[in-house]
């Protein structure tokens, strides 16, 4: 739990928490903290590639600010980092090892460059510093409580097929990305924290789907009528993302435990209930 200046109790969410009010990790936070999920940046290509300038700031003011309060009050901290430090990947499947494929100056530089000097940032800390750090590096993670026009893949056309609207796949359609659940991520991301291990360690389902078969699942599940258009894709698009988890399985004993087709079914339920589309519809 947090305590500092600037702190505003939640009443409608969980008491265990509490808001910080004018937080912005741009900005130094002053709370006396044991540990820190340094989890800011938005990861939705859409939302992070709209202002790109603040994303940046983010990930590197944002970082040098958590690790500063790291620094002060002695906190451990994680970072989340992500399947985008491997850029376009020339190996399949991506292990920790691999440096990655990533175009500096692209429209997702802001973010992919962005979380590198983020895990160069926490490694120097480290280094020089002696903080505590842990280092997950994210792949593509969906469910319930999702933003309905976040823009990423599974939000879109769970959306689309509910509201009888064209799956928007985007060009070429065989492009690959696996998919973690919510709640296995946060496991994973706990178990990380809690544990011995720096990292970076990949936290994701190894999974594989192009996008031409998830808008298939999609349609089966939800919408059987629905269309599915190919539409232009954006620049820099990754051709293929699947996570090596061998070191997650041996140093966290982790692995995801929910498969696509189970998880698609609770993400629906719950885009059913705030989109006001009842099953019998
Ligand atoms: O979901 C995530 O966790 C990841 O989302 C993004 O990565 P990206 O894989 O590009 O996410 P999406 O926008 O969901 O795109 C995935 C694939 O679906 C395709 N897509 C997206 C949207 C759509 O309507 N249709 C469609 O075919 C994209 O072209 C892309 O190939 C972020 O950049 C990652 O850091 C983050 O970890």
């Amino acid at each position: 739990m947090a305590r500092g200046n600037a702190l505003q109790k939640s009443s409608d969410i969980d008491s265990r928490f509490l808001f910080l009010s004018c937080s912005d990790v741009t900005e130094p936070l002053l709370v006396e903290v044991d540990q820190i999920y340094h989890l800011a940046c938005p990861a939705s290509p859409i939302f992070y590639k709209y202002n790109p300038v603040k994303t940046i700031k983010t990930n590197v003011i944002g970082t040098l600010n958590m690790l500063g309060l790291a620094k002060r009050v002695g906190a451990r901290i994680l970072l989340t980092s992500t399947s985008e430090v491997y850029g376009d990947p020339l190996i399949h499947p991506q292990e920790e090892s691999y440096w990655g494929n990533v175009n500096p100056i692209g429209v997702r530089s802001c973010y992919d460059e962005g979380k590198r000097v983020a895990e160069t940032l926490m490694f120097d800390y480290h280094r020089q510093h002696g903080i505590e750090i842990r280092i997950a590096r994210i792949f593509n993670t969906y469910g319930p409580r999702m933003n309905i026009d976040d823009g990423r893949v599974v939000s879109n056309f769970i959306a689309q097929a509910l509201r009888n609207e064209p799956l928007t796949v985007q060009a070429p359609g065989t492009q690959t990305r696996s998919f973690c659940y919510v709640s296995d991520m946060v496991d994973g991301l706990i178990k990380l924290m809690e544990g011995e291990n720096t990292g970076p360690i990949n936290i994701g389902n190894p999974g594989e789907f192009t996008m031409i078969e998830l808008a298939e699942n999609v349609k089966e599940l939800i919408n059987p009528k629905v269309e599915i258009k190919m539409v232009e894709n954006t620049p820099d698009d990754p051709r293929q993302r699947k996570p090596d988890i061998s070191k997650a399985r041996e140093l966290l004993k982790w692995e995801p435990k929910i498969k696509l087709k189970d998880g698609l079914p609770l993400m629906e339920e719950d885009f059913r209930l705030r989109l006001g589309v009842p099953r019998n519809n």
